[in-house]
Order: C-alpha cells, then structure tokens, then sequence
C-alpha cells in the first residue's frame, strides 16, 4: 500500500520483480509499471557512477570500506594468484585484491557498467603502487563470464549479487571458474530476519540516503535500493542458492549490527 498526500492507494506492481520506474495515477489506484530488467540496473549503475564511491563514504561514515577489507581477507586471495572481483563496480575490491596478490598475481574486475569501469580505469591511473597494474578490467555479464573453467584462485562479489537478475546462474557461473577448495567471498547488505533491523535499514534508506541522493537527481536510483533489499535472500536462503550452484559449504554472518552479510559458498 501506498500513502500519497494522506489517501491510501492500493500499489499494484506489475511482471516480476519490480523497479518502480513510472507513477501512473488513475482516479482509484496507482499502478505502477515497472519492468526491472539487467538492462535497467545497467542504466542505473551507469548514471551513478560519477557519485558512488562519494556517496558510499558519506552515507556509511567510511564504515563500507572496513567491511571490503574484511571480504577480500575473507577470500583467501594471496601473493600470486589469480583472482576474480565480479561486479566490481568502481574497483574498490579489485584495488584491495590486488594488494593480497601483488605484482606477481593477476586481478579481473568484471562488471556490465561502462561508466563503473571507466571510473575505476581512472582510479588505477591515479595509483602508483605496482600491484595496481594487475588488475584488468573486463566488460561482461556475471551469468555468462568470458573465463575457463576453474581459472581463479578467489572471487570476490561485493554489493553485486542482489543486483543480479538470474542469481542463480551467477552462482553457477562462479562455481564453474572458481578451482576447486577455493572461495567465494560475498558482501551486501542483510535482508535481516528481525524487524527492528529491517526498520532500521528502511528508516536509513528513506530518511538519509535517499534525501542525500536527491540533491544529486538520485533519487529513484537509491529508493532501488531500499527494494532490492527487499527482494534479496537470507542469509539462510543464500546458503540454500550455494548449495545448489554445487559448492559443497557455504555460510553466512551478519555484521555491522545485522545491517550487512558476508558469506562464502
Ligand atoms: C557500499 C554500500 C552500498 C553499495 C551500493 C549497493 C547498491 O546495490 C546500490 C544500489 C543503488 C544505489 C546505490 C547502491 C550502493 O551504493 C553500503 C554503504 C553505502 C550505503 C548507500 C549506505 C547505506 C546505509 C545503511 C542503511 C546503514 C549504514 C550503517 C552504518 C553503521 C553507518
Ligand atoms: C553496488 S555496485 C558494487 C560495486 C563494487 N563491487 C563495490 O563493492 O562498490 C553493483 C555493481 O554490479 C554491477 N552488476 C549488476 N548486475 C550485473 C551483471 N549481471 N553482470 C555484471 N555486473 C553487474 C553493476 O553494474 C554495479 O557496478
């Protein structure tokens, strides 16, 4: 249910999953019509690519960055390997890989943005150190990736599995170019079992970030946020996807008050 001006309207979404794109107000009902497609998450990514590494700062405290180190450690990445970072965005990860695996290692930062890639293209410019030019950045989708199988010492995912549209195929995709006993390390925010947490983040999201947001014409952009969320899995049910991808393990933990996960199939 929606509540506009103080009237309750009914909010009918229609087709599967639903990235609320137009407000279509009829005399009864909203409808909105929405259809939330890879290509639309690519077109979100891309528009907020000049801001996001910013905003992510802001909005966190810099706290994001502490629960990045923590999934790269997490990944087991070491001096030499080579080592995958899906939907790597900005390459936040990617730059962290980097400095497990060092100068002798080989990095892949995969992502479907253009403009994510650009903007971490120009952050390694920006870095001097010799790990930074390991890393390669590869435009590609992460349920079809363009690598062998059993290529990659580690792989690492942060904030990318949730805006994956075929997840599943994703994880099987990982399976397939991850060698065998080594792992995945996944980081994103937690759809939480406890409602105080998920008031929590709803409350964040509506009352901080998408404010913040809008003074950069953001706004739908990060109310996505608040959805996907909402869509997401459980850690429980992240474990079950795992499973059923082929890893042999996987399990999850909440941190940061249950506000974000990170798991390893
Ligand atoms: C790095 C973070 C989020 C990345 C991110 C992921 C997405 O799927 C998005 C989708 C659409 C727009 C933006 C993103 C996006 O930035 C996590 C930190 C940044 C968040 C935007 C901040 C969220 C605040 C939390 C609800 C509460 C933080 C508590 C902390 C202890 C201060
Ligand atoms: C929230 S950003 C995360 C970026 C980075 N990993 C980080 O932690 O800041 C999510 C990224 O996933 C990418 N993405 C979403 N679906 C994808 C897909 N099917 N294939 C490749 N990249 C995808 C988006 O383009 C975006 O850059």
């Amino acid at each position: 249910m929606s509540a506009l001006l103080g009237i309750v309207f009914p909010v009918t979404f229609t087709g599967h999953g639903q990235l609320p794109a137009k407000l279509h107000s009829s005399r009864r009902r909203l409808v909105v019509k929405s259809s939330n497609s890879s290509s639309e998450r690519q077109i979100l990514f891309n528009r907020i690519a000049p801001v996001y590494d910013n905003l992510n700062d802001l909005l966190s405290l810099g706290q994001h960055r502490i629960w990045k180190n923590m999934a790269v450690s997490w990944s087991g990445a070491r001096t030499g390997d080579k080592v995958l970072d899906l939907c790597c965005g900005s390459g936040d990860l990617a730059f962290l890989l980097s400095e497990k695996v060092g100068p002798s290692g080989k990095v892949m930062g995969l992502d479907f943005s253009s403009e994510q890639l650009a903007v971490a293209a120009s952050r390694q410019k920006l870095r001097g150190r010799s790990c930074y030019k390991c890393i390669e950045w590869i435009e590609g989708d992460a349920t079809d990736l363009p690598f062998d199988d059993c290529e990659f010492d580690a792989i690492t995912m942060g904030y990318g599995l949730r805006n994956v549209v075929d997840r599943r195929r994703a994880m099987r995709e990982m399976y397939r170019v991850l060698k065998p006993g080594c792992r995945v390390s996944i980081l994103d925010f937690n759809k939480s079992n406890q409602s105080v947490t998920t008031f929590m983040q709803d409350w964040m999201i509506d009352n901080i970030v998408v404010p913040v947001a809008t003074l950069y014409d953001l706004a739908k952009e990060y109310e996505y946020l608040k959805y996907s969320i909402s869509e997401y899995l459980t850690g429980e049910e992240l474990e079950t996807l795992a499973l059923e991808a082929g890893f042999s393990s996987a399990r999850h933990y909440e941190i940061s008050g249950g506000f974000m996960g990170i798991w390893s199939p």
